[in-house]
């Protein structure tokens, strides 16, 4: 493919490849995005100017340039762009992880972090996180008398009911935690479908024909109808005073609502948004984490044994591997990364915009330029890694490499001022869960087949899961 460059003498527009009238580079990028950016990087460089449609979009693939952008220019590139679908669900953009860079994002990020994904909050909610997994295990047990488990909607109801009883307290009825689940699902689905505003702002008008509109519309009128719900049952049942003190995310949120201290104050619909936020962040990343890592595991069933002996070792033959034995696991911790190196949940992380004008490794990046940061290629790149297709959790073994946006090589929270702020929250999750589905099960392919004929097809979207689901063996530890 020819790359172009355009030259000026001191800032050079960064190089793009050959694109077609109209759609510009768009059918380049498909049918598996980060893949098919990746093979464009090998040949364009770590940093190339794609048009996908009218969007001129900055692809970034290496460590030095994400480096660069993080320590020196993070503010310029701290923007989202306005897509379709996170503005029309999400309350006109007032979901944190969609709202611009600005006053709103910063107060309501400082909220996030201070108040509802602090360490503090995120030790309070163990009580949740140990309730659902014995639930989980005690369904996986029964259901493994009958032959294989279908994994794949267990480990997605499991982090769909943590988050709804974090965020809506122990009240929240079953029924209406499957259907928060359901809608989630559902909002997944319209993310990864194409619709034209995103691409072709200037022909939006083509999505009306689409019925892509009237589903999101249909959609947004349930989650606001449940949501607002649930909020109003919280404030008849009486908002506390002290946020400190607040059971559940909507009760932190209504607090600091009432609270005259705070210097700014948040709409009904901005609580609404936060909330969603949440669910929509915590939900479907954690579940794809436990998917993946289950998949490596049965896949490398040495890496298996190693993880039992170690939860073995540490916490003994006890019914549950606590939050305290957790810590003691040092190759959990590093299966953990490795899976997260192989399969980051958002292969690439979520859109940035350029606030102002600025530069990048020389080039000049206008303002409004929508940029794309492919942590997973980043993860799997052979200037960093060794035998990086290989999945080795030692690897990270006597190695302080880790995902808290300091390691440029290994991204898959992101990085800079937009990191992940549901971190904590996550790996407090997925690190109990999974040293407790090796400590009580041993897991196996079905039909006598072997971990190396489990397909480990991906699907594409925003996010990355399995394209079909995990059936396997669970035989209950001696
Ligand atoms: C394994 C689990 C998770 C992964 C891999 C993950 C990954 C990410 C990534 C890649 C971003 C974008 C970062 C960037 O632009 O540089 C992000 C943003 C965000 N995540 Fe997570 N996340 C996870 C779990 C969670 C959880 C459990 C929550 C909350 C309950 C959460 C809340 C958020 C929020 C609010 C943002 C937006 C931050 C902003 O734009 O300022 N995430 N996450």
């Amino acid at each position: 493919a020819k790359t172009r460059k355009k030259a000026n003498s001191q800032n050079p527009q960064p190089p793009s490849p050959f694109k077609l009238p109209i759609i510009g580079n768009l059918h380049q990028i498909l049918p598996v995005p980060y893949r098919s950016l990746q093979a464009l990087s090998l040949k364009h460089g770590p940093v190339m100017l794609l048009h996908l449609g009218q969007i001129p979009t900055l692809i970034i693939s290496s460590s030095d340039s994400l480096s660069e952008m993080t320590k020196t220019r993070d503010i310029s590139f701290s923007g989202r762009p306005n897509l379709k679908i996170p503005r029309q669900i999400g309350y006109n953009s007032k979901t944190i992880a969609f709202s611009t860079y600005g006053d709103y994002w910063r107060h309501s990020r400082k909220i996030c972090v201070l108040h509802l994904l602090s360490s503090k909050r995120v030790h309070s909610f163990l009580p949740v996180r140990q309730s659902e997994l014995s639930s989980m295990l005690s369904l996986i047990s029964h259901q493994s008398s009958s032959g294989p488990v279908n994994l794949s909607p267990i480990l997605y109801t499991f982090t769909s009911k943590i988050l709804c009883r974090v965020a809506f307290g122990r009240s929240v009825l079953e029924d209406q935690c499957r259907l928060m689940h359901d809608y989630i699902r559902e909002l997944t689905r319209l993310l990864g479908v194409f619709n034209v505003e995103d691409y072709f702002p200037s022909l939006k008008w083509l999505d009306r024909f689409s019925n892509l509109d009237a589903q999101i519309y249909s959609l947004f009128k349930k989650l606001d109808g449940f949501i607002s719900s649930v909020v109003e049952d919280h404030i008849i049942a009486g908002v506390r005073d002290d946020v400190a003190a607040a059971g559940d995310l909507v009760d932190v949120l209504l607090s600091l609502q009432k609270d005259d201290s705070l210097e700014f104050s948040l709409t009904m619909d901005e609580v609404k948004a936060i909330i969603l936020n949440m669910f929509i962040a915590g939900t479907s990343t954690s579940f794809i984490f436990l998917e993946w890592a289950m998949s490596e595991l049965i896949r490398n069933p040495k890496v298996l044994k190693k993880l039992q002996q170690e939860t073995r070792m540490v916490a003994g033959k006890t019914s549950m591997v606590t939050e305290e034995d957790v810590n003691k696991m040092h190759y959990l911790k590093a299966v953990v990364k490795e899976v997260l190196r192989l399969h980051p949940p958002a292969p690439l992380l979520l859109p940035r915009e350029t606030i102002e004008n600025t530069e990048l490794q020389g080039y000049k990046i206008p303002a409004k330029t929508r940029v794309i940061i492919n942590a997973w290629a980043i993860g799997r790149d052979p200037k960093f890694w060794d035998a990086p297709e290989e999945f080795m959790p030692e690897r990270f073994m006597n190695s302080d490499l880790d995902f808290r946006g300091q390691d440029f090589d290994f991204v898959p929270f992101g990085v800079g001022r937009r990191i992940c702020p549901g971190m904590q929250f996550a790996v407090a999750t997925i690190e109990f869960t999974l040293a407790n589905l090796v400590h009580h099960f041993d897991w196996e392919m079905p039909s006598g087949l072997s971990g190396e004929d489990l397909n480990m097809e991906e699907t594409q979207g925003l996010t990355m899961h399995r394209k079909y689901p995990l059936l396997l063996i669970a035989k209950k530890m001696e």
